[in-house]
């Protein structure tokens, strides 16, 4: 029997693409050792994102490739991720242990970002990783609905310094939404509220995260951009709508990221299409390609859209967002899709680094 080798390995590598890398394994740099005993190939892969939801379908893959082989037996893949710390956070010892800061923002109100930040939070956390949601919508919090969290819920103190995030999902969450009620003057949400948002992120004991998801106020205004500063965000998703004047706002909100040197992750485009649930016919209600064309004009990626789904908005409503009501569905998986793209582009923030110019020594 011929003997299996190490380059007829790595050939059925290469023709393997990481999904969401869009590259070979070899090149993407994920593959950690090969070994082969016999006709027995072991397989080790990592990579910078976590991947447990689509794990088993790309161990198959390369199981197949690999096993075609000629004297290759069994073929056995382990795939596991290190998620890095892009952006580290500076002076706040509750946050020391949370890797990256990811807050998703929309210019304007009611376009559907505190849903698309629980559902993205929980594709993450369904794909292994550990993460964190903090409602930072102070003016209408809506995360303790989202996440089914019984309204009398309040967060517990540790030590009576900090707060310990309220755990729904799988999720370590805060929400203005615990501390505040009906009755809560006005005056504690208007003027101080800027402040006390910042205190509500560094006095939650947030232990150790891989992301923490901030679902960002409504607006580019001060509030948005000194979250944005003193939480040393390591990137940001803009959620839009295809209508035009959602899309000027998002524009405000990828400007705004952009001055204070937040890179911008994407845009997801939200209620992008309806289809009927009759006869599911297709249609663009609110306008067609938007979100792309803001995506081309900014040169950042458009991650995803979401169709308006009656499921999206019964499911969040209901406290069980798509993402676990649904793991399955489309929508669901879409959310997956945009959340492991979402890390990707995290990843690849922090892997660019300074480019030197190249010096050739010319000696003629
Ligand atoms: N893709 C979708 N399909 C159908 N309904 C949706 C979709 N996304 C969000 N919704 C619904 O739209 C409403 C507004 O969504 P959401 O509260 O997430 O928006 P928002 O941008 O966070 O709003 P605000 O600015 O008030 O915080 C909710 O009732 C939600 O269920």
């Amino acid at each position: 029997m011929s003997e299996v080798t190490q380059v007829q390995v790595e050939e059925a590598l290469q023709q393997y693409v990481v999904p969401h890398l869009n590259k070979n394994v070899l090149v993407a740099d994920a593959l950690k050792s090969i070994t082969i005993d016999g006709g027995m190939v072991t397989i080790v892969i990592e990579l910078g994102f976590a991947v447990a939801s689509i794990k088993a379908a790309m161990q198959k893959a390369i199981v197949e490739l690999v096993g075609q082989i000629p004297g290759v037996q069994n073929v056995s893949v382990e795939i596991s991720w290190n998620i890095a710390s892009i952006k580290g956070q500076r002076d706040m010892r509750s946050m020391d242990n949370v890797k990256n800061i990811i807050a998703v923002a929309s210019g304007k109100g009611g376009v559907g970002k505190s849903t698309t930040s629980v559902n993205l939070a929980l594709a993450l956390a369904k794909d292994g990783a550990k993460v964190g949601l903090l409602d930072a919508d102070i003016y209408g919090p809506s995360q303790q609905m989202m996440l089914g969290v019984d309204e009398s819920a309040r967060p517990e103190s540790e030590n009576q310094q900090y707060l310990l995030p309220i755990e729904a999902h799988g999720l370590k969450t805060m929400s203005m939404g615990y501390l505040v009620t009906d009755k809560t003057p006005m005056v504690w949400r208007g003027p101080m509220a800027g402040g006390a948002l910042n205190q509500l992120l560094a006095q939650t004991w947030w232990g150790e995260l891989d992301y923490l998801i901030i679902d960002m106020p409504p607006g580019t205004g001060d509030i948005q951009l000194t979250l944005s500063q003193k939480a040393a965000v390591a990137g940001a998703v803009i959620v839009t709508t295809p209508q035009d004047i959602a899309l000027m706002d998002a524009q405000k909100g990828i400007e705004m990221f952009t001055k204070v040197e937040v890179p911008v992750l994407g845009v997801v485009e939200n209620m992008a299409i309806h289809i009927c649930s009759e006869c599911g016919h297709k249609e663009h209600i609110f306008g067609d390609g938007g979100g792309s064309r803001i995506a081309e004009q900014y040169k950042v990626p458009l991650l995803g859209a979401l169709p308006l789904s009656l499921r999206i908005r019964q499911q969040v409503d209901a406290g069980a967002p798509t993402v676990v009501a649904e793991p399955e569905s489309d929508e669901a998986l879409i959310y997956g899709d945009i959340a492991r793209d979402m890390a990707v582009q995290l990843a690849s923030t922090g892997s660019a680094g300074p480019v030197f110019p190249n010096i050739v020594i010319n000696n003629d």
